[in-house]
């Protein structure tokens, strides 16, 4: 039943570049609409390109020689609807392929979202907040720029350059190969700049990387940072950290610029080349080099040398954005597989999103049950594969309907782990858990899906965690059964007496602030009750707290607790006095196994590690 350890992706082969995009495709493949109208209009901006040097040649060759001024005119128009249907067709391009783009991006984030609420309790033991916040956002921000303006509009580019060579070709391939005689130079260097650039582009993001963890990780511990006067430690680490960053860029600026004016600079070398073989083999005069231009097939015109100067300058565009989006591709690539690697962790066992609508229309198997639960042989490791030691070792016990059991035992005895086991935070135990229902029938835990037991089995954990919504929406978590009912949440609220601070702050709208930053902890522990007390579980696992709040505060939480325990079958990970002695039943834990059983009374007349607990006051209680 052990499930196995997340995949961080990174220990894989390494998938090609090709192999991400076409895992990609899925997303990609919802807005084909777009895509392929952004497909569609590529040939007419790839036409309507090659076009336009033609008609320059045709002016110089023919309407001047022959002073057709009628013949240039008409040259002219169609020179001006070839740049209008240019233009149109570019910017509808743009428009569909980003908008592709840009909307298989939010399907992607949404996805990984949706993946990432349901990743295991283990995952997040092992997998640091910033490394995840990167993977959903800078990753996808990064793969974004590179779907919108890259993998689709490279498409672009290709035809383009084909389109080009074939058009220069088709007039004059003695031309075209003296153009091209460069191809092998700049093939080297294109191939040497864009490789230095992706180094650079991945120590960047690396970089970048490691700043945003730093920052994350220092804002959540902000109230440490402050307390112990660690800002100026924090802020020249950052600085550092941004230096990496800062150095990676001015590299890559550097290298991009460079790039920039070499290919203009090969561009215009590349007319200067046409004109030194060209306009001399035009006037006759071959040279040394005989007639490599082909003047003599009379194929060799000014007009072809006009339009050649002009396929020259046009062809090196495409081919140094084809270079530069390479590079992005290969960024892309790099975020794909982090991506990639993060949607590859399996989910939680039986997740709603594995096992959608399952219960849909069947009866829910936990309807009928009683609150029992039996517990046998029950063992349990963080993480087998791992060889991690067992934390529970065999444990047996019954929770009868309705009764209070708790559950003591010194610090790292396996309390809280089995809190856990049973709200399915966990899963992988060995043994048995059964859920008994009414017809004296149970049901083993892990063969339900977690979304079910927790409609039933409810946890409160003693760090409360409060959104910064209303004091309301910290009730009903926008269930819209509870939003539609706002007596019920009222009556959880009264019910745990927390209706009138919560009036005189002015009711379920009042704003709680970050992690309940506006109320006390008792007020905000309070709230924490009212959660549960809304949706009235069958079952209560209970860890207390052991923070101390004033002792009014203190009374109020403890009532409230009393009213929250009141008619359902309650596990309480107990440190106060009072709830151990007023409870049905009490485990001992030592080392993951049950050293005591019984109530107070009797493990107090054994003598044994209870006793010693009891007297030495579990943790500091103020009874
Ligand atoms: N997420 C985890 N991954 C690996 N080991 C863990 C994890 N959580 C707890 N443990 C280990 O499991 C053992 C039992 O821990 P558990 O939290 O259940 O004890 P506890 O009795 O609740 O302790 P405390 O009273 O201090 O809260 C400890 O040895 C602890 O180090």
């Amino acid at each position: 039943m052990a499930e196995s350890p997340p995949q961080s992706g990174a220990e894989k082969e390494k998938p090609s570049a090709l192999a991400l995009l076409r895992r990609f495709w899925p997303f990609a493949r919802r807005h084909k609409r777009w895509l392929l109208t952004g497909v569609a209009v590529i040939p007419l901006v790839a036409v309507m390109t090659t076009v336009r040097p033609l008609l320059v040649k045709e002016a110089v060759d023919v309407s001047i020689p022959a002073g057709d001024g009628r013949g240039l005119q008409r040259l002219a128009l169609l020179f001006m609807a070839a740049v209008v249907v240019e233009f149109v067709s570019m910017a509808l391009q743009v428009y569909a392929l980003q908008r592709a783009g840009h909307a298989s991006i939010y399907d992607l984030r949404t996805t990984i979202f949706r993946h990432v609420l349901c990743l295991p309790a283990r995952f997040y033991d092992k997998t640091p907040l910033g490394s995840l916040l990167s993977r959903s956002t800078s990753d996808v921000e990064a793969l974004g720029e590179t779907l919108s303006f890259g993998v689709f509009t490279i498409l672009t580019d290709v035809v383009m350059i084909g389109a080009i060579l074939t058009s220069m070709f088709a007039l004059s391939w003695q031309l075209t190969l003296i153009s091209l005689s460069v191809a092998p130079l700049l093939f080297v260097l294109v191939r040497w700049f864009s490789t230095t650039l992706r180094g650079l582009q991945l120590e960047i993001r690396r970089a970048q990387g490691v700043q945003s963890g730093y920052l994350t990780e220092q804002l959540s511990g902000i109230g440490v940072v402050q307390l112990y006067a660690h800002e100026a430690h924090a802020r020249s680490t950052y600085e550092a950290l941004g230096e990496r960053y800062l150095r990676a860029t001015k590299l890559a600026n550097i290298f991009d610029s460079l790039l920039y004016s070499l290919m203009d600079g090969i561009s215009a070398f590349c007319v200067a080349l046409l004109l030194y073989f060209g306009a001399p083999a035009l006037l006759g005069d071959v040279g040394a080099f005989g007639d490599l231009a082909g003047a003599s097939s009379g194929a060799l015109t000014l007009g072809t040398l006009f339009a050649f100067a002009s396929y020259l300058q046009r062809v090196f565009v495409p081919i140094r954005e084809f270079s530069s989006k390479l590079a992005t591709i290969q960024r892309a690539a790099a975020s794909l597989e982090r991506i990639f690697g993060l949607l590859d962790t399996p989910r939680e066992a039986r997740s709603e999103l594995d096992h959608p609508g399952e219960f849909d229309g069947a009866e829910d198997p936990l309807a009928r049950w009683t609150g029992a639960v039996r517990v046998r042989n029950l063992r349990f490791s963080y993480d087998y594969e791992g060889g991690a030691p067992e934390v529970l070792r065999g444990l047996d016990f019954e929770i009868e309907a309705g009764e209070v059991v708790a559950v003591v035992g010194r610090t790292g005895s396996g309390k809280t782990s089995l809190g856990r086991i049973l709200t399915q935070l966990y899963d992988g135990y060995h043994g048995h858990v059964e859920l008994l229902l009414d017809d004296g029938t149970s049901v083993e835990l892990a063969e339900l899906p977690p979304d079910l037991v927790r409609r039933r089995l409810l946890m409160v954990q003693q760090d409360v965690f409060l959104f910064d919504e209303s004091a309301g929406f910290n009730v009903t978590l926008g269930e819209l059964e509870l939003e539609g009912d706002p007596g019920r949440v009222e009556r959880a609220l009264e019910t745990v007496q927390a209706a009138e601070f919560v009036r005189e702050r002015g009711g379920h709208e009042a704003a709680v602030g970050e992690r309940g930053g506006n109320l006390s902890v008792g007020e905000a522990q309070l709230l924490a009750f009212a959660r549960v007390a809304a949706r009235s579980p069958t079952m209560l696992i209970l860890d207390e707290a052991t923070a101390s709040v004033d002792s009014l505060t203190e009374q109020r939480v403890q009532e409230a607790i009393e009213r929250l325990l009141e008619g359902r079958s309650v596990l309480v990970i107990a440190h106060r006095l009072s709830t151990v002695r007023h409870a049905d039943k009490i485990i001992v834990l030592a080392d993951g196994e049950i050293a005591e059983l019984g109530d107070h009374e009797t493990l107090m007349a054994n003598e044994g590690l209870y006793a010693d607990l009891y007297r030495s006051g579990f943790a500091e209680d103020p009874e």
